[in-house]
């Protein structure tokens, strides 16, 4: 069983997560986990934080000379920022600077306050920011180096920013790079990227935020992760949960998703074939990947929505938590657009959920283990 949590506010010294389940000695690339927390950095419409952080991984337990021991991995990512807001911060001491009272619609501040009876909404916002999405970024860099060295590979692409959309069904994901390819949004089609990018920078100009869809992709998944006969242990049910903890993501499709309310069975189903040497296949996807609450050994598509970022500086309608007067809610520095930067998180929880499903079904305490539970069983479906 894989499980992890992470710990750390926005603005505290670090965010840390700690990861247990992984199997021992798997080869860690400590550069490929800090070039998936730079890919989380970038995106057009990010706001002034992202100029300040320069996201590294530090690993105190759980690693040996690069290779897993088994043990439990201990992540840790410093916050740079943190020199600016020690006294605002601090963990010990009287309260410094003002409390934050005017709560923004959309965010945690005033259910936070009320659940937890704060009167500083600060003490909400610090650990509801996704900034704790960096620690997430870094457990999955573990997951992606585990598929990785079993053949599996996992991408993202951003399909809709404020309307400006990708309407195109023939996506090759073997051609979505698992680097960022360099582009601003980690869109397609570069003439629908440039529509986002100006409806971002309208919305900036209105003090206006703007949310999104992106598209997360497993390939190469042997068929059977997951299982039908139990509602949690459904690879769909433990893949959408995942994607709908990331912050602001408000609604998850698999494969053709709400597009089957539309379509006939006739339409809707991937019919199968076999071959001798590729085995049995589909010639359409519309299942996504999953079947029975397992994956079928076609590409896993998954899908999620985003809403737009809360913090508007242009800022709505609220209500101050120690007056109850009617203001507008509080501005802070801030995104305007973070889709691209929820794509990349986006690739870490699938990674995690792939990861931990692939451990159940193979089990193993060593990566060599997983590769001949996995050569067996890959053997024995070919029969
Ligand atoms: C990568 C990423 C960056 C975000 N940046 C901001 C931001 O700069 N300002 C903001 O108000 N919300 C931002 N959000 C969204 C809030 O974290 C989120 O709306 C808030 O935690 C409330 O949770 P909920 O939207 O799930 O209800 C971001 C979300 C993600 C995934
Ligand atoms: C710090 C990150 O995202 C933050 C998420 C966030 C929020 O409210 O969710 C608010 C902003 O933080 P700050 O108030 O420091 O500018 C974003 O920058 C990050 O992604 O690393």
């Amino acid at each position: 069983m894989i499980r992890f949590i992470t710990a750390g506010e926005s603005h505290g010294p670090c965010l840390t997560a700690i990861l247990e389940g992984f199997p021992a000695g798997l080869q860690l690339d400590i550069d490929a986990i800090n070039r998936e927390l730079a890919r989380r950095q970038q995106g057009y419409g990010r706001g002034g934080r992202m100029k300040i952080e320069q996201d590294k991984v530090e690993i105190t337990a759980g690693v040996r000379f690069g290779q897993t021991l088994g043990s439990p991995i201990t992540l840790t990512i410093h916050n740079k920022d943190w020199a600016n807001w020690q006294e605002r911060m601090a963990v010990s001491g009287q309260p410094q600077g003002s409390p934050v009272t005017a709560a923004r619609p959309g965010h945690a501040d005033l259910t936070g306050v009320q659940k937890y009876d704060r009167q500083d909404i600060r003490d909400i916002l610090e650990r509801a920011s996704a900034r704790e999405t960096a620690a997430r970024v870094a457990v999955g860099g573990v997951a992606k180096q585990f598929l990785h060295g079993l053949g599996m590979n996992i991408v993202s692409h951003v399909t809709n920013i404020g309307g400006a959309a990708v309407d195109r069904q023939d996506i090759d994901y073997r051609f979505i790079a698992n680097e960022w390819t360099g582009s601003d949004l980690n869109c397609v089609e570069p003439a629908v990227e440039e529509k986002m990018k100006r409806a971002i920078d309208a919305a900036k100009q209105r003090g206006d935020t703007l949310g999104g869809i992106f598209e997360v992709a497993v390939l190469n998944v042997m068929p059977g992760l997951g299982s039908h006969v139990q509602w949690d242990r459904r690879l769909d049910t433990r893949l959408a949960a995942a994607l709908m903890s990331i912050q602001a993501i408000k609604g998850i499709e698999i494969g053709a998703g709400f597009t089957f309310a539309g379509l006939p069975g006739a339409q809707a189903h991937d019919e199968i074939f076999y071959d001798q040497s590729a085995g049995y296949y589909r010639k359409t996807n519309h299942a996504g990947g999953i079947e029975g609450g397992m994956s079928n050994g076609e590409t896993i598509v998954a899908r999620a929505v985003m809403k737009p970022i809360p913090t508007l500086m242009t800022p709505l309608a609220s209500v101050d938590i120690s007056s109850r007067e009617q203001v507008v809610a509080n501005t802070e520095r801030s995104d305007v657009c973070a889709v691209s930067a929820a794509a990349v998180v986006g690739e870490a929880m699938t990674a995690i959920v792939v990861a931990e499903a692939v451990l159940e079904k193979f089990g193993g305490d060593s990566f060599g283990d997983v590769l001949a539970a996995i050569d067996h069983y890959r053997k024995r479906i070919s029969r």
